[in-house]
């Protein structure tokens, strides 16, 4: 049995990531942790969560907490800590206000919990690893981010939709950026095991559409109801799930990569990878050439921002 810690979980999506998670077998306590000031809002989440849980049946250990040093001991720890983008911005416009909380929170895990897999939520997603893995000082499978599971979601939904199948039927990889440089892999995307490009009415697939609609997908519902909560939500849960099954399932990641991908490294970024107990492991793979220079324009940038981001960090820390 294990324990999960969410940290942020006075917001939007760690609250709903707690609900999601109290759902997974394998977990037998979970911690609230919120910033100094907010007891009584957690105390009231807990309240609230526990009702659901009696409703449902489930036997969870529940507490909360306004230090980071009680995630003593977690199995998993999510952060959602930080700022959100408001309409009109950028992920990387957060990257600088985020990465000092990061920062200082993936240190004191580092120190307090260095078993622990961290899982990062906070935005944006690849450059909040990078700097989770150097300031948690953990080892890069200890360390991953939400990344482009969720916009691998999205597309899979929108497929499955366009052919009129049930959504296990296809499967589909973005790569790169959780951002606007992501990379689609038609390569890899199947439905009902077929290849999509083996389709006769993949001609027609408005391919270009897909992708334009998964890469403005936060910003229209951010625009709509002010914050991405479901979508989030259960794509923790399913992470989550995977470390604590021990599923070996292949999913998504923002992961550290030294080359596995055409050579291609030293840089945390979406990519397949293995996930179990022990932590995440990116996959090895050869992709078609197109997708090869995409995935090369994404990490160009996301380098470029990491960079900036820790060149600021060193100056004020
Ligand atoms: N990677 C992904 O696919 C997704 C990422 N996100 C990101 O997750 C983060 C949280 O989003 P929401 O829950 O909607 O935001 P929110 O504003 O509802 O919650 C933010 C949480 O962070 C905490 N927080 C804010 N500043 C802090 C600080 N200085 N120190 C410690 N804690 C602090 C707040 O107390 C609150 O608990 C954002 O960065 C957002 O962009 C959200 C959805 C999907
Ligand atoms: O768009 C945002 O800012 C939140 C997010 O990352 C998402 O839902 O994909």
């Amino acid at each position: 049995m294990a324990k999960v810690t969410i940290l942020g979980a006075t917001g939007n999506v760690g609250i709903f990531a707690a609900h999601t998670i109290s759902e997974i077998p394998y977990v037998s306590d979970m911690l609230l942790v919120g910033r100094p000031g907010r007891e009584d809002f957690l105390a009231g989440c807990c309240r609230d969560l526990s009702d659901s849980f009696a409703a449902r049946g489930t036997d969870i250990r529940l507490s909360y907490s306004t230090s980071i040093l009680d995630a003593k001991d977690s199995d998993v720890v999510i952060c959602t800590a930080g700022v959100p983008r408001r309409p009109g911005q950028d992920r990387n416009d957060l990257a600088f206000e985020n990465a000092k909380i990061i920062a200082e929170t993936a240190e004191t895990i580092g120190r307090s919990s260095p078993d622990a897999i961290l899982f990062l939520v906070t935005n944006p997603v690849d450059v909040m690893t990078a700097v989770a893995l150097k300031y948690s000082e953990f080892q890069p499978r200890q360390i991953f981010g939400l990344g482009t599971h969720l916009d691998s979601m999205r597309l899979k939904s929108l497929i499955a939709h366009y052919f009129r199948v049930h959504v296990s039927e296809v499967h589909t990889r973005i790569i790169g950026e959780h951002g606007d440089s992501m990379v689609p892999l038609w390569s890899a995307t199947t439905i009902g095991g077929i290849r999509i490009s083996n389709l006769p009415t993949f001609s027609g697939l408005p391919a270009q559409e897909m992708i334009e609609t998964v890469r403005t997908s936060g910003e229209a519902i951010i625009r709509d109801k002010g914050s991405t909560v479901y979508g989030p939500g259960e794509a923790i849960a399913t992470l989550v799930k995977t470390i604590l099954g021990d599923e070996n399932r292949i999913l998504t990641v923002s992961s550290y990569i030294k080359s596995e991908i055409h050579g291609i490294g030293d840089v945390c970024i979406g990519v397949p990878a293995r996930i179990n107990r022990d932590g995440v492991f990116p996959v090895p793979l050869s992709l078609e050439e197109n997708e090869v220079a995409g995935f090369r324009e994404s990490v160009k940038k996301i380098r470029k921002v990491t960079a900036d981001v820790m060149e600021r960090l060193e100056e004020v820390r």
